[in-house]
C-alpha cells in the first residue's frame, strides 16, 4: 500500500464531486488517483484545480489507472451492481454509496460475490452510523437505560426532490437511511412493511405520491414509523425518536443556528444533506481511508446493504398494492456474521 491511498471515485455528480473534493481536502491518508463519469466535462469539473489526476468516462478505465488501490461508488443506484463487481474482480476495497443495489436480485448477486471471494471488500455509505447523534442515540439504547425499545418515530424531510425522482425511490432511495438506521439502532431486522399515502402534497411534482407514511414492523416486535417528504420546500429535516419502556430519547432538533436580530429570533434549517450531515460523511469516509489502510473493513457491510434492498422492494410492493407486504431475506452467509 502507498502512502496515501490511491482512491478511484466513480460518478461525479452531487456526491462524487463532494467526495472527491473530501478526498482531496479532509481526510487523511487517501488522494484522489482516478475520477469517471460519462459526462467528461463533470470529471474534469470535479478535479479543477487538483494535479495529475486522470479522468476517464468509462468506470473500468478508472478502475485500471495507475495507482487505484481503492474504489468509492457514488454513481447512480443502477450501475452500482457492476461496478462493485468489477472491484471484487480487482480485489479493490470499496466504499459504495446507497442504496447498495436497488432491488434485491441484484444485491444478493453482491453479497454472494463477495461470500465467494471469502473476505470483505465493500463498506456501504450509511453515513448515519457516523453521525454524531445517531451514535449517541445508539450507545444510550444499547446501554439499556431506557429499557427495550418498542419505537421509533422517524421524520425524513427534503427541500425538494431531484429531476426524474420516482414514488419508489422516496422508499428505495430515502427511506433506506431509515431501514439501516433502524435495524442498527435496534439490532433486529424489519420483517414487514405497510406504506400510506395522503393526498400528495401540491408542492411536488405531478405524479409523485409524495409524502408518505412507512411503517416497519421488526422480529423483536418494535415498530418503526417513518414520515418521508421529498417536496416539503421548507428543510431538510432527519429526526428519529425512539420510545422505550422507561423513557424516550430524541435526535434532530440540534443542526439549527438561532439568529437573533430586531427584536426577534429564528432558527435556521439546513437545506441538504451535505450541510446537515457534513460531519458524518468526513467521519465515514475518514474511517474508510483507515480500515481499508490497515486491511480491515468497518462499517455497514454488503448484507446491510442487501438487507436494506429486501426491506426497501417489500415497501415499494406494499406501496404500489396498498397491502402490508413481508420482507423476503435470504440466508445471512457465514461471512456476515456478528464477530
Ligand atoms: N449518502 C447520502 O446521503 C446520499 C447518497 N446519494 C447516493 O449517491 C449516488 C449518486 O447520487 P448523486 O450524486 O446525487 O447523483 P448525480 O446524478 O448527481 O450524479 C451521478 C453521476 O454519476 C454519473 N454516472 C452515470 N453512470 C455512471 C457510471 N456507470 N459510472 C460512473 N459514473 C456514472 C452521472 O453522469 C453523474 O454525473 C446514488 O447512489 C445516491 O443514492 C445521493 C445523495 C445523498
Ligand atoms: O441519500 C440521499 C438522497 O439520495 C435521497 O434522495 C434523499 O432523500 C436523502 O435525504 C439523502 O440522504
Amino acid at each position: 500500500m502507498s502512502e496515501l491511498l490511491g482512491v478511484a471515485v466513480l460518478g461525479a455528480g452531487h456526491m462524487g464531486a463532494d467526495h472527491v473534493r473530501r478526498l482531496d481536502r479532509v481526510v487523511s491518508g487517501a488522494r484522489v488517483a482516478a475520477v469517471a463519469d460519462p459526462d467528461a466535462e463533470r470529471a474534469k469539473a470535479a478535479v479543477a484545480g487538483m494535479d495529475g489526476v486522470a479522468t476517464h468516462t468509462e468506470a473500468e478505465a478508472a478502475l485500471d489507472a495507475p495507482g487505484v488501490e481503492a474504489v468509492l461508488i457514488a454513481s447512480p443506484g443502477e450501475a452500482h451492481e457492476e461496478a462493485l463487481l468489477a472491484a471484487f474482480a480487482r480485489g479493490l476495497p470499496v466504499l459504495c454509496e446507497k442504496p447498495m443495489v436497488p432491488g434485491s436480485a441484484g444485491a444478493l448477486r453482491v453479497v454472494e460475490a463477495e461470500a465467494r471471494l471469502g473476505r470483505r471488500l465493500a463498506q456501504i455509505g450509511f453515513m448515519r452510523r457516523y453521525d454524531a447523534e445517531y451514535r449517541q442515540l445508539k450507545s444510550l439504547l444499547d446501554g439499556g437505560r431506557l429499557g427495550r425499545p418498542l419505537m421509533l418515530h422517524c421524520t425524513h424531510r427534503n427541500v425538494a426532490s431531484p429531476p426524474g425522482f420516482t414514488s419508489a425511490m422516496l422508499v428505495e432511495s430515502s427511506v433506506s437511511h431509515e431501514i439501516d438506521a433502524a435495524r442498527w439502532l435496534l439490532g433486529q431486522e424489519l420483517t414487514a412493511v405497510t406504506v400510506l399515502r395522503p393526498r400528495p402534497s401540491a408542492g411536488a411534482p405531478e405524479g409523485l405520491l409524495d409524502p408518505q407514511f412507512v411503517l416497519f414492523e421488526t422480529e423483536g416486535g418494535a415498530l418503526v414509523d417513518v414520515e418521508v417528504f421529498v417536496n416539503c420546500g421548507f428543510g431538510y429535516e432527519v429526526r428519529c425518536e425512539a420510545v422505550c419502556e422507561a423513557g424516550s430519547a430524541r435526535i434532530g432538533d440540534a443542526h439549527t443556528m438561532v439568529v437573533t436580530e430586531a427584536g426577534g429570533s429564528r432558527e435556521e434549517v439546513p437545506q441538504d444533506y451535505l450541510v446537515r450531515f457534513a460531519d458524518a460523511y468526513d467521519r465515514e469516509v475518514q474511517a474508510w481511508v483507515d480500515a481499508t489502510r490497515r486491511g480491515r473493513v468497518t462499517g455497514a457491510s454488503a448484507w446491510d446493504g442487501y438487507a436494506a434492498s429486501a426491506v426497501a422492494e417489500a415497501g415499494v410492493r406494499a406501496l404500489e398494492t396498498g397491502v402490508r407486504t413481508a420482507v423476503d431475506l435470504a440466508g445471512r452467509p457465514a461471512l456476515y456474521d456478528p464477530s
